[in-house]
């Protein structure tokens, strides 16, 4: 299998701070050979480092995912988009709980900012849904009954994928096998949220970004994106980030020092990044990294 490479970048000198490229295919070997177990550890210390130093990283799932698979979701979601409003409409949040169904352009709101996105949001059913009730509606799912077929499948294996690398996380913080056990009873019944974003290019004069500056709240997040570059950006601190030239990549107000870095999509790759959750768990060992897209270019993403 072809090794995974950065599509072009055009933010000169961005990859001297990149994100690492994590292969987690040795956990879906269903040996215990020695070489496997070697395999499994180099995984979790790489993904223990790249949680220290990025909260971070690209996950390469090409021997979990067929690629057609995420390209007929991608499909899926830009048909849905491009359907006139009042359709889009129909499956509002505001029809249900407030929460699941579809948000229009600039309903979302980072930092006191409009978001220049539009995005069907799902959540995991609960029992005895009330709209009524703050996310304890129905998922509004579009007409096409392609997409709840596709993206309920997909869920299912994303949350196996999370399975997988959290217990590639508890291996790499050295945790014992009850502790990774307990670790497994809090995760293997998890609430998930699954998002479709559609971004399309941001206007001049707009006042926000794409999406803002933002740390997710969750667990952990596997991030699937078409193949447009620029437009995801990092923030890292500046003993990671030393030496990067970011030039072109404006600086987050804030107090917090550092630099954005652009992380381009890798084909075969998710970005998967790790919520608030495992910064209360590991006490701030890991930090839950901001993170924003500014989506410049001229196309759809
Ligand atoms: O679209 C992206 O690349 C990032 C989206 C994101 O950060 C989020 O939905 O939490
Ligand atoms: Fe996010």
């Amino acid at each position: 299998m072809a090794t995974p490479q950065p599509l072009s970048d055009n933010s000169a000198g961005a990859q001297l701070a990149s994100l690492p490229i994590i292969n987690i295919t040795p956990y879906l070997l269903d040996d215990r050979s020695p070489s496997t177990i070697v395999r499994r550890a180099a995984t979790s210390a790489a993904i223990h480092n790249a949680c220290l130093d990025f909260g971070f990283f690209y996950l390469d799932i090409s021997a979990f995912v067929d690629p057609r698979e995420t390209e007929e979701l991608v499909s899926l979601a830009r048909e849905f988009f491009a359907l006139p409003q009042e359709e889009k409409d129909r499956i509002a949040l505001k029809n249900e709980d407030n929460a699941r169904g579809y948000a229009g352009l600039k309903e979302n709101v980072t930092n006191g900012k409009a978001d220049n996105h539009e995005g069907l949001d799902f959540y995991r059913p609960v029992e005895n849904p009330d709209k009524r009730k703050p996310l304890w509606g129905n998922n509004q799912w579009p007409d096409d009954p392609r997409f709840k077929e596709k993206y309920e499948n997909w869920v299912v294996k994303m949350q196996k994928l999370g399975l997988i690398v959290m217990e590639a996380m508890a291996i790499g913080l050295g945790m014992t096998p009850e502790e990774r056990q307990e670790l497994r009873g809090l995760v293997d019944e998890s609430f998930w949220v699954m998002r479709a974003i559609g971004y399309p290019p941001l206007p001049d004069d707009h006042d926000g970004f794409s999406c803002g500056a933002h740390k997710d709240y969750g667990c952990l997040t596997f991030l699937y994106a078409d193949r447009t570059p620029n437009a995801l950006q990092v923030f890292v601190h500046p003993d990671v980030a030393s030496g990067a030239d970011v030039s072109g990549l404006p600086v987050e107000q804030g107090n917090e020092e550092g630099h954005w870095i652009t992380a381009n999509p890798i084909p075969g790759c998710v970005v998967c990044n790790i919520g608030e959750m495992w910064e209360i768990w590991t006490d701030g060992l890991y930090k839950s990294t901001l993170h924003r897209v500014v989506h410049r270019g001229s196309n759809y993403r």
